[in-house]
């Protein structure tokens, strides 16, 4: 199968480098950001051990059985805290659930798992440096958009994003799947960009603006990366949230377990999102009414099942 080429980014040149070298980082991500809306991110702050460490929790978390699962099932919470089962969430378009169930984790609020010590000391740990990783990703982006460095800053600190520890389930009996059953079905991601740790298999692929379906995959332990809508929404689609999906292995394949973390970015709830002045012009009317980052988000969880 043929790839492309997502870019790689070394986040040191931005967090460590020289005034020329930050400048080039800025116009690079903004320019892959343009263009195909996903980069892959080097030097993020977040060492193997600590990833494994990560992964460990999370895998031990979905071995529980089901019934200590449930107890982490939050009714009224939409899914943005603790568990979330099988079959509850799908993509926008499509007719049946994802193959998957997952655990979110925010700012606070957050269930702790009595029956793992561990895991909500590695995940807090995980929540933190990708927000740490997450704002300074979100600095070069302002200078690319010629906004003060600090333009997103007072919104994110703080503010709603969620970690998200996902398990694409085995399945013993393919053949009695639904035609159109897939661990995640094609969809853009809601927030403002998404950092994503590492998959333990392959799958994850992006739609590129041709219509033709690509496999992303990063090197060792370098995180993809990502624009959601409420990014392409303020930029006026100047930045792209890039449509993605994550297939089902080989037939043979479907009986092992996928795990990933995304962490989505989000902002606070009262963040504007209408679309920046300065990314609207002739060739470029406004193409969204104004709306709050909370408003956008409720509407988007009832789309895909979270919310009633
Ligand atoms: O599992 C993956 O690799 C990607 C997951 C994803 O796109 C999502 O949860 O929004
Ligand atoms: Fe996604």
């Amino acid at each position: 199968m043929s790839t492309i080429t997502i870019p790689r980014l070394d986040l040191h040149e931005y967090t460590k480098g020289s005034a020329a070298q930050r400048h080039r980082f800025a116009q690079d991500i903004g320019k892959a950001f343009n263009d195909i809306g996903f980069i892959t991110v080097a030097n993020h702050g977040l060492d193997q051990e600590l990833i494994n460490g990560l992964y460990e929790a999370v895998q031990a978390f979905f071995a529980l059985p089901e019934p200590v699962k449930q107890t982490y099932e939050i009714p009224g919470l939409a899914g943005q805290r603790g568990y979330t089962s099988r079959g509850k969430e799908k993509a926008k378009d499509a007719n049946v659930p994802d193959l998957k169930e997952f655990w979110q984790r925010g700012q606070d609020n957050n269930p702790v798992v009595e029956e793992l010590p561990r895991f909500d000391r590695v995940t807090g740990e995980v929540i933190e440096r990708l927000e740490t990783a997450g704002r300074e990703l979100l600095k070069a982006i302002a200078v690319y958009l010629e906004l003060p460095e600090d333009y997103f800053e007072p919104n994110v600190i703080k503010g709603n994003s969620i970690l998200r520890a996902i398990h694409y389930f085995p399945v013993e009996d393919p053949a009695r799947l639904p035609d159109d059953a897939v661990r995640a079905g094609a969809h853009e991601d809601i927030n403002l960009i998404t950092l994503l740790i590492g998959a333990s298999a392959d799958g994850l692929e992006v739609l590129t603006r041709e219509g033709t379906w690509y496999p992303v995959k990063a090197q060792g332990a370098d995180i993809v990366v990502n624009v959601g809508d409420m990014l392409q929404r303020l930029t006026n689609n100047r930045l792209k949230s890039t449509t993605h999906r994550v297939v089902n292995p080989p037939r043979e394949l479907m009986k092992t377990s996928r795990f990933s973390v995304p962490f989505f970015l989000h902002p606070k709830p009262d963040m504007s999102l209408a679309v920046l002045e300065s990314c609207i012009d002739a060739e470029h009317p406004k193409a969204y009414p104004d709306i709050t980052a909370g408003e956008y988000l409720d509407e988007r969880l009832k789309e895909i099942g979270l919310k009633m």
